[in-house]
Order: C-alpha cells, then structure tokens, then sequence
C-alpha cells in the first residue's frame, strides 16, 4: 500500500472527482457511508454520539454521519466548531441535509465550553482532517482538552484532530482517540512512534479513490503487504543443495552475551541459510556446540571477546556482524578492518553500529549495499540526536542514498530506507518483541537471506517482515507478556509457509 502525502491525498481526491466522475460531495456520502457502516458494525447501540465538526470537508464528513446515525435511530447529537466564517461548499450542503432532520445541532463559539460528556458517549472527531494547517490553538485547543478530559470512547475521522499528516505536531493539542478511521491508505502520521498515544486502532476504510492515480504517479513511501512480500520470496528449487543456500557467518558475542551469538545463529539456520558458522570468543565455544549443534562454531583467541579476524572472509556468501560483541578496544580493532577492507554487504547491527558511532570516518568505508540495523537510540548515536521520527526518517532517507546502504530504523513499522530513496513501512511485529534478543534473531534473519543470494534491499523487506510476523504467530500462541526472543525464532516455521 503506497503511502501518500497531504498534497498527494488531495491530488487523489480531486483525479476520482475529475476522471471517475463524481460530484465531490457524493464522494464525501461515499466516505461518510464508509465510517457509518464501521460505526454501525460495533454494536454501539445503548451510546449516545456527540459529534464534533470543524466548518471544512472533514466538518463536512462528521455532518454526514450524524445524518446517517438519527436515520438509523441513534441518539445524535451535533457540536459545531464556529469560525465566524463559511463552512466549505460540501460542509454548507451537508449542513442543510441536517437541518432538514434535526435541530439538535450546536455552534461552539466560546472559550467556556460546557458540553458534559459521559462514559457512555461515543465521540465523533470530526474537528480537522487532512486540511489542517497549523497547530491547533484558542477554542480548539479548549475543546481538544476538554474531550480528551472525558473517558468516553473517541472515534477519529481521518486522522485525530490536531495531528499534521506529514510533519510533527509534538507539544501540540491534538485528541486521543481509540479508533482512527483514515480513507484509502495509511498516512505518514499513523505510522510513526511518537504519535502512537493519540492514534488507537488503525481502521482503513476503502473509498474507492481511482485506482489510475495510482498509476499514473510515482510513490516513495510504501507499507510492506503480502503481495510485495510474495513477489520478493523466491521458492526452492526441488533439486538444490546445501550448497545453493549459502555459507553465513556470523560475528557475535563477547563475555555474558553469547545468548546474543545463540540467538543470531538459530534465527541464521531457521531462515535458510545452507551453512552456518558463528566466530565467539572462547568463551562461548561449548554453549554454542551445545545450543546450536547444526552450525560450525569458530572462536577467538580471546576468551572473553572478540579480538582477531574469523579467517578467510571471502569464502562466505554473507556476513552478519555485531550481536553482543561489546566495544573493547580490540573488538573496535576487528570491526575497523572488516569495515575497511571487506566489499561484499554486510549485515551490521547492535554494538558493531556502536563501533561505527565511535569511529564516524568508519561510515564512509562499509561496503555498498550493507544493511544497517539500528534501534532509535543506535541510529541517533550514528546519525546525530534527532527531536521527532519525522526528522529521523528524512535523515534514514539521505544517509541511505550518500552511503549507499540499508537503513532498517527498528520500531513498531520498522522503516527500510533504500539508496534509491525509497521507504518502506514494515506492518508486522507487535509489542511482545519489545525484549531483549529480538534485533539479534533479526540480524540471524537477514544474514541467511543474503546468504540464500537476496539482494540486501530484498532481504532487508522480506527479513523484516518474517521477523515481524514470527513475532506474531508467537505472540499469538504465547502472549505478548509471554513470548521470548526465542519463541520467535522457533516460529519462523510457521511464518514462511504464510508467505508461499
Ligand atoms: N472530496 C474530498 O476532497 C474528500 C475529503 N474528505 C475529507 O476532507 C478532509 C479534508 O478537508 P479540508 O481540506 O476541507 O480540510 P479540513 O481538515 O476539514 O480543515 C480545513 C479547515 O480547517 C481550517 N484550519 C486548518 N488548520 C486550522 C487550525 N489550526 N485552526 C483552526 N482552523 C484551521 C481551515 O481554515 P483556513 O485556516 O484554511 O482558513 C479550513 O477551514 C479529509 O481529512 C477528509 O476527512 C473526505 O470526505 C473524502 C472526500
Ligand atoms: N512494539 C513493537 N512492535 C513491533 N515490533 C517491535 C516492537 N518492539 C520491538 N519490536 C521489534 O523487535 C526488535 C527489537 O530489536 P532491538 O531493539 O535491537 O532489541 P535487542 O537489542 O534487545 O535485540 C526490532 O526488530 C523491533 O522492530
Ligand atoms: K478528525
């Protein structure tokens, strides 16, 4: 699903209105019919609504819907924000369709807002949709307060009042709704971590835009499904060998982290890689044998962390670096070189981006085409400290073209920025990941689909994907609360068959 900014939307909009035809306030019916029948689905009957409009086409779709809800018999209530002007075209039209049905409509035109709301009312946000054009301020503001004081349930129409589609809005008024109903596809603002407290659940709601816009236009934000993924997978042959599957290697572990190394190698060998052979310090040699008896362990002459190079690099087919290896002086020695001199991708994550953040120069010698697999705080001490994921996300972008690498910036849509600029949204995963050990099962992941021969952007959106998804199907069967990185692991068994 492509991802559309604010002007894009618009421009979207007014191409169905144009090219389908249709008058712009049939398309609004349209949408406001959509919202109806989601709101009709919840069995919300016993609720009263109060419906809250601002005087533009989202205004205009909140009128709507109360129209639809006194029809259907529901005890409806409208507040209007006034501005002392003219509402839009379609929000006069469908103001005039009301007031041929009801009379209990309200025009909120005082700082001292006095609506008492219950927790048995279901509130409409229809306040500001995909028009807003600065923060939110005086009697919207009062009003944003006051509803988001209230402890009824809160359904916002396009995206929550006071949020800006493409741009931060922290600090700003915004409400907190339980429910988001957007149009068509996802907006930037739906997808990032820092407005997560206002957002709730995530309903698309398909209004049947025209589909030519969509070919007629060239996107570069998208949000992973399962057709991408399906196209990317590349099934095997019935006649291969452990040979045409790759030999990983992987450069883990130090000291009191060599679950780091078990937990990298596993994922590795659960996601297809022919041959595995993990590099530990001595440490972690019998564990491993032990843990993992599929995969060739190699070790250090260190006992406790890495320090040396794993051998002859060249005769593996890819190479994962960085779970729990810690920053000791040799160890940033070890990654220096490899960084330096090996050109084949890497998969670099954990304390091996530490290194980097240490040594920036480092940053411009990793080989082209590397996947670099940073958590927030990680990108940050790479990249600079960053106020809000918008800005985090502009910057994925453009170190992704000037280093010619991967960035998967890790979070609840893990983003996966291209060289080519494009940005992919991941849509899978849930918060029982949130422990320690799931980047490292994710780099064990990545490393065996580069190893299977994936290019990295590939690898990079199908790794992302079957991690996210892994996580799912144990969560499912295990809890959220429950599950351990290592109960993702052994679900990348059942993940790979959903995606055949
Ligand atoms: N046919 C279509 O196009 C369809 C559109 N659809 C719906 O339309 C929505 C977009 O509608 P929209 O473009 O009219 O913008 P909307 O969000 O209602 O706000 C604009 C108004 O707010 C005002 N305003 C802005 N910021 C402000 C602030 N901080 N504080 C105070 N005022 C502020 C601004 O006034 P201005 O400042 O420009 O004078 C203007 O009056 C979209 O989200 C979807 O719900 C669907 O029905 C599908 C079909
Ligand atoms: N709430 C969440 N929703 C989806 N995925 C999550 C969530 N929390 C964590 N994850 C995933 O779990 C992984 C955590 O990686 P990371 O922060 O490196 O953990 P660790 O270093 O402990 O292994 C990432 O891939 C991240 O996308
Ligand atoms: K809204």
């Amino acid at each position: 699903m492509q991802i559309l900014s604010r002007e894009q939307i618009q421009a979207w909009d007014q191409y169905t209105i144009y090219n389908e035809p249709i008058r712009s306030v049939d398309l609004m019916e349209r949408a406001a019919t959509c919202c109806f029948d989601w709101i009709r689905a919840q069995h919300w009957r016993g609720h009263s609504f109060k419906i809250f409009c601002g005087k533009g086409n989202n205004g205009g779709d909140g009128l709507a819907i109360a129209r639809m809800l006194l029809q259907a018999g529901f005890s409806t209530i409208i507040y209007i924000l006034e501005n002392g002007r003219p509402g839009s075209p379609d929000f006069q039209e469908n103001l005039q369709r009301l007031h041929e049905i009801t009379t209990d409509i309200h025009f909120i035109q005082s700082e001292n807002i006095v609506i008492s709301i219950t927790e048995t009312d279901i509130i409409i946000d229809a306040l500001f949709g995909s028009g807003l054009n600065k923060p939110l301020s005086g009697i919207a503001a009062l009003l944003v307060e006051h509803i988001n004081s209230a402890h009824a349930i809160v359904v916002s129409i396009d995206v929550p009042s006071g949020l800006f589609l493409d741009k931060s809005s922290k600090g700003h008024p915004i409400i907190v709704a339980d429910h988001t109903l957007t149009f068509q596809v996802y907006k930037l603002c739906l997808l990032v971590q820092e407005n997560a407290p206002y957002i709730g659940r995530i309903h698309i709601l398909d209004i049947q835009l025209h589909p030519g816009f969509l070919k007629d236009n060239i996107f570069h934000k998208e949000l992973t499904e399962p057709a991408l993924i399906r196209s990317i997978f590349k099934p095997r042959n019935e006649f291969s060998h452990k040979g045409n599957f790759g030999h990983a290697l992987l450069i883990t572990g130090s000291y009191g982290k060599i679950g780091a190394a078990v937990l990298a190698t596993r994922a590795c060998m659960r996601s297809g890689a022919g041959l595995t052979t993990v590099f530990v310090p001595r440490c972690g040699y019998s564990i491993l044998q032990s843990v993992a008896p599929e995969a060739m362990v190699m070790t250090d002459e260190n006992d406790e962390h890495l320090s040396s190079l794993p051998g002859d690099l060249d005769k593996y087919a890819a190479i994962g670096i960085g779970p729990g290896i810690g920053t000791e002086e040799a160890t940033q020695k070890m990654v220096s070189f490899i960084a330096r001199r090996y050109t084949m991708p890497l998969v670099i994550d954990a304390d091996a981006l530490n290194i980097l953040s240490l040594h920036k120069e480092l940053l411009t010698h990793i080989p082209a085409d590397s996947i670099l697999t940073p958590h927030p705080k990680e990108f940050d001490r790479l990249f600079g400290d960053h106020t809000n994921d918008f800005d985090r996300l502009s910057t994925a972008t453009a170190k992704a073209a000037e280093l010619k690498c991967i960035i998967v910036l890790k979070g609840h849509h893990t983003i996966i920025a291209t060289p080519g600029r494009q940005i992919f949204f991941n849509n899978t995963g849930n918060a029982g990941m949130a422990k320690g050990g799931s980047g490292d099962v994710l780099t064990g992941i990545l490393t065996a689909l580069r190893a299977q021969g994936y290019e990295s952007e590939k690898a990079a959106i199908l790794g992302v994907y079957i991690h996210g998804l892994a996580g799912d199907l144990a969560a499912s069967k295990l809890s959220m609360e429950s599950m351990l990185a290592s109960d993702i692991i052994e679900a990348i068994s059942l993940a790979f068959p959903q995606i055949y």
